[in-house]
């Protein structure tokens, strides 16, 4: 089997998955080769695709740099043009403009071809209200890890005066009024939940005030913008926030902060195979908690902050990796979406590793998978970790012992979500054959061009027959 690396190039930004749409939905991946190489980050999927939406509160366009080409971008895209949003490749290298100027309708038959493609619609809500007085949201996607629901949204904006209609086909939303600033506590501090309250809160009249606020890393870069395009919001202590809405909001410039979920990522993925990859654009601020926990289980880490040439080299520095016990916590704690390729690693650990996962009751379905290959990985309904959470109580296997090291074998695996999907490259990097991996678009959702970044870094790999349509 021939490496791929020659023959995959990176994409110029374009507005179509049609690219990623014609490559095969499966990948034949021969383990036994430490990844080794450069990595560039670009834009965080969990920021870009909200700073397309906080476009639309403006009154000129916005400039978004630093977009990654992944299929939550070219979804939202769809979005925003099905609400008359015009989006289109800027001057500069990876540039969207989004001029929202024209934006005055609905179109319910675009906007439902959308349906369950991602989380991202949900937070349309509060700047289609303020635009344009309704709003119709289709059922939402995103990663099957829990049941997901929207109820803190709902609470939310019915709180800032919203009316919410749940139909059939998805939510239909009015503003009678100007939204009003209000105060929230969310139950929990939920990531959507804070953005949906940011981007109503900013334009509805007077004072809003949020209490258990999330405070993750993407969550200040959309504050960021949101303070350039002319809101006040002030960051207090304890998880609170405090918003003063404004009339008018101008269009924003703003270069999206990169890929901290994805750095992770690959820096497990240097560790599983025995590799050292430098991971260009990694940030030691946003990475601090997992920087600790990888260093912890015995991985090397180097972090070069040049002005220009910054970025993270993450490698394995030999002997055994070390066990530990690990929570998946809101932010500033061990963020969720970096468990699922950490597991892959420690089951290359020396002993015994307790992970317990706190933010999704079904976050650890996919080590059924890694069972297959001969991991040794064990599911508990108890809390294992030293803190109970919402889910002990509540029957979900969401806690996991794994005893390594295990050498892994080639198994056919099929793709449930989007971190899961890069864990099992990872996994099948790391294992003894050739391992088939079915589903592979569902990694494009936040992995740009990973096939590419793969072949430079010198996994074996090529695409199974069969394209998807
Ligand atoms: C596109 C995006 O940014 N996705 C991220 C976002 O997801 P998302 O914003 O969907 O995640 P949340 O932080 O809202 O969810 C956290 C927890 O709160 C619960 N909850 C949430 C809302 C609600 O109305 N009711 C409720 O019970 C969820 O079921 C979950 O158990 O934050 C997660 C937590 O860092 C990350 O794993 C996801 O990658
Ligand atoms: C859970 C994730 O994404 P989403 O919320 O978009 O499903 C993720 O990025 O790991």
């Amino acid at each position: 089997m021939n490496s791929t690396s020659a023959t995959i190039l990176p994409r110029p930004l374009a507005l179509d998955a049609s690219a990623s749409a014609l490559r095969p939905d499966r990948i034949h991946v021969t383990g036994g080769t430490p990844l080794t190489g450069e990595v560039t980050l670009r834009g965080a999927k969990n920021l870009v695709p909200k700073a397309m939406v906080a476009a639309l509160l403006g009154s000129g366009p916005s400039r978004l740099r630093n977009v990654p080409q992944i299929s939550d971008v070219h979804i939202v895209t769809g979005l925003l043009e099905a609400h008359g949003v015009t989006v289109r490749t800027g001057e500069v290298r990876d540039e969207l403009v989004l001029d929202p100027t024209s934006v005055d309708k609905a179109d319910h038959a675009e906007i439902a071809a959308h349906a369950g493609e991602s989380r991202i619609p949900i937070l349309l809500c509060g700047p289609l209200l303020h635009r344009i007085g309704h709003a119709f949201i289709p059922d939402l996607g995103g990663c099957r890890i829990g049941d997901r629901p929207i109820d803190f949204h709902l609470d939310a904006l019915r709180a800032f005066g919203a009316v919410v209609d749940k139909r059939a086909d998805g939510l239909h939303l009015e503003a009678p009024q100007r939204l009003r600033g209000t105060k929230i506590t969310l139950p929990y501090p939920s990531v959507g939940s804070t953005e949906q309250v940011l981007l109503t809160a900013v334009l509805a009249e007077g004072v809003t005030e949020l209490r258990n606020a999330a405070t993750e890393p993407e969550i200040v870069d959309l504050i960021a913008i949101l303070q350039k395009m002319g809101a006040i919001i002030s960051v207090l202590d304890n998880r609170v926030i405090h918003i003063t809405g404004v009339d008018r909001l101008e269009g924003y410039t703003h270069r999206a902060l990169p890929d901290r979920l994805e750095a992770a990522s690959w820096a497990c993925a240097a560790l599983a195979t025995g590799g050292d990859i430098l991971v260009s654009g990694a940030q030691q601020g946003s990475m601090m908690t997992f920087l600790n926990v990888f260093r912890r289980v015995g991985g090397a880490f180097e972090v070069d902050d040049t002005p220009g040439a910054a970025g993270i080299r993450f490698w394995h520095p030999g002997g055994a990796l070390k066990t530990l016990a690990l929570e998946t916590d809101v932010h500033p704690g061990f963020q969720t979406d970096w468990q699922q390729p950490l597991v892959v690693a420690l089951t290359q650990a020396q002993g015994l590793s307790i992970v317990h996962e706190t933010v999704y009751e079904k976050r650890l379905g996919f080590t059924n998978a890694l069972v297959s290959m001969g991991a040794q990985v064990q599911l508990y309904r108890e809390c294992l970790g030293g803190t109970p959470c919402r889910f002990g109580q509540r029957n979900f296997m969401h806690s996991a012992v794994i005893s390594g090291p295990t050498k892994l074998h080639a198994a056919e695996l099929e793709i449930p979500d989007l971190r899961a999907g890069f864990s099992y490259l990872i996994a099948a990097l790391a294992a003894q054959g050739t391992s088939t991996v079915h589903g592979i678009s569902l990694i494009n959702r936040g992995y740009e061009d990973f096939a590419f970044k793969l072949g430079a870094l010198g996994a074996r790999f090529e695409f199974g027959e069969n394209a998807v349509d």
